[in-house]
Parts: C-alpha cells; structure tokens; sequence
C-alpha cells in the first residue's frame, strides 16, 4: 500500500513505544489502541480497539470455490475460519461513503486482498487487527464475535502485524533483543530467561543468530530488518500474520529471500498470511485464497489461482492485464 510508515521513531506521529501492546494502525488510520478503548476512551473519532456488540450469530460460508462479490466461500471440510469479516460495512467519521462495504469473506489459509489505491485494502486489515470497529456487521475470531476486553486480548496474541517499511518499523533506539521480546512484556506473555528463550527462537526462525540481538536496527539491512520485524511477529507464537506489502519497500533479490521465508513459515508452522500487495505474482506466490477489492466492495473472491489466472470479474482482469506470466503457489 501507498502512505507513510505506520509504525515509526517517536519523533512521528504514531510511535513504536508501545507497538504491539496499542498497536499502529496499517495505513495512516486513527486509532484508539486496546488500552485507551479498555477503559472506554475513544481517540481519534473513527475507531476503536475493539467492536461493539451485535445480536447476530456467527455464520458460515456459502458455497465452495470462487465466488463472485460478496458470498462467503465454503470452509474446507466445515473448518471454522480463524478470522471472518460477516457483512462489514465502515465508514470513516466525516466520510460520504463507507470505506469498505458489506465485506464478507473468511481467513482459513493465507489469504491475498488487491485492490488499487483507496479500495479498502488498508481499512481491510486494521478491521482484521481489531483497530477498526465496523460500523455494522461482525468480526469474527475463532467463530466468535470480536468484542469485549478478553476476546481482543486473546485476538492481539494470535494475530501480529507485519509493517511495510522496515526502516520505519523499528525503534532505532532499542536493542534487537528488545524489539523483539517487547510482544512478551506487552502482552504478559513471558518475562526473564523464559522470554529471552522465545526471543532466540523467533530469531533463529527467521534465520538470525544470537549476534543480532545486541545490535541495533541501523546496523541491519533492508531484509534483515524485515527479518526482525518478522521476528517481533513471531515472538507470540501468532496463528496469523497481517502484513501490509512486506515486501514492497526491499530491493528484487531480498524480496525474494523474504518472500521465500513467509513461505516457510506458512508451510512449516500453519501460520496464515492475511497480505496486502500491489504485486499480484507476490500474492501468487504465497496466498491460497484472493480477495479483490474495488471502491470498497468484494468484487471477487475465490482460490488464487483461480482468481488469478481465471478472473470472473472485468475489473480482476484488469488489475492482473500488466502481469505476463505469473508463478503458481
Ligand atoms: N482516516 C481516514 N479518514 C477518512 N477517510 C479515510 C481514512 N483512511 C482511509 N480513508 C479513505 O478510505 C478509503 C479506503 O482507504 P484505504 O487506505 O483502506 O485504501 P487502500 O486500498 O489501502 O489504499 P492504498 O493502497 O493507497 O493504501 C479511501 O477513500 C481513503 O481516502
């Protein structure tokens, strides 16, 4: 996505002091993080950390396969989606019209949203992280409504956020190893040995040694920082990462490397990549499912390939027209 960093040194307007525990907005948005909404407080108008209550039940998909528009897909074999947007409708304080519109699609493996520039994509994932409320229609978590302190707690250790510029998503003045451990303290996960453990660990898993953890974020590169930044994500041992265009901000050959190790993390710990990309061969390449947003509405949905390759809709064809040969997943 477009916009400036979202997470950033504190001399910016949402800082990274407390990333994960208020969490910054994907795309600039105003938000009121959990601690602010726990205690009732709305900052910023639009928003708030979690979603208010509905009288609707949780419900699930439609029919299998591609879709067109807004009709949920089947869950394979009855499977509960861990994530589901159920008629979401938002409209931003002051807009005219809703930012995203009766949206209605689950998360069950990785999912890709494309769009162009103002389709909802952004809006999209900071409903998904639970930083949006919708102004109707349901989140669901687990097949649960999003809502009430403990269901967003609960939300915040299994979903992470994965920023786009690595360079503004650090705090150049920690220390890796805090950076990467702040997730444990913030969410009262681990603390001490226990915690330094689960630090090593997430690093390790993103290919990193126990060097880096003295070591500051300007000391890294463009893709070990993301690497870091992955780390940080992984630290909670998430079911689902949000990444906003992870790689869009790393030169062809990191991006690569870093596109090859969300691969390895999807297939290696079950983890399911919610991303947003303006590269449709980056959403080949690691999303099983694709939802396409236009003016704020699903225009289609369906598996990748066949969304891709096979688009129902005029406006899929045209977003993926510039692309000649795409890699299969
Ligand atoms: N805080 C806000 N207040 C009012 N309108 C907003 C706000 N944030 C986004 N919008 C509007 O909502 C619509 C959707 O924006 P969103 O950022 O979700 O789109 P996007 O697909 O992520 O765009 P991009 O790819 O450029 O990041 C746009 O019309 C945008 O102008």
């Amino acid at each position: 996505m477009t916009g400036e960093p979202t997470v950033g040194p504190p001399d910016q307007p949402i800082g990274n002091a407390e990333p994960l525990v208020t969490p910054s907005p994907i795309g600039g948005s105003e938000i009121a993080g959990p601690s602010r909404a726990a205690t009732g407080h709305q900052a910023g108008g639009d928003v708030e950390a979690h979603v208010s209550p509905t009288d609707d039940s949780p419900g699930e998909g439609g029919g299998a396969g591609r879709v067109g528009g807004n009709q949920p897909r089947a869950s394979a074999a009855g499977q509960t989606p861990r994530l589901a947007l159920e008629c979401v409708t938002f409209t931003y304080r002051g807009a005219a019209a809703p930012a995203l519109r009766d949206a209605t699609f689950a998360v069950r493996g990785s999912l890709g949203i494309v769009g162009e520039s103002g389709s909802g994509k952004s809006t999209t994932l900071n409903l998904l992280l639970g930083l949006l409320r919708p102004s109707s229609g349901r989140v669901l978590f687990d097949g649960e409504e999003l809502r009430g302190a403990a269901r967003v707690r609960a939300l915040r250790r299994a979903v992470q956020p994965v920023f786009q510029d690595p360079y503004a998503s650090l705090d150049p003045r920690m220390r890796v190893d805090r950076i990467v451990g702040e997730p444990l303290a913030s969410l009262g996960i681990a603390s001490g040995a226990a915690a330094k453990q689960k630090v090593r660990d997430a690093l390790a898993d993103v290919g990193l040694d126990d060097d880096t953890l003295a070591r500051y974020p300007h000391e890294f590169s463009g893709g070990q920082r993301q690497r870091i930044a992955i780390a940080r994500a992984l630290v909670t041992d998430p079911a689902i990462l949000i990444a906003d265009e992870p790689v869009s901000a790393l030169d062809v050959t990191t991006r690569i490397d870093v596109i090859a190790l969300l691969d390895r993390l999807r297939r290696g710990r079950g983890l399911s990549v919610v991303m947003v990309s303006h590269d449709v061969s980056v959403v080949a390449a690691l999303c099983d499912d694709t939802v396409v947003l236009k003016d704020g509405e699903v225009v289609e949905q369906g598996p990748t390939m066949q969304v891709l390759y096979s688009p129902a809709h005029p406006y899929t064809a045209q977003l993926i027209s510039a692309i000649a040969t795409l890699p299969t997943a």
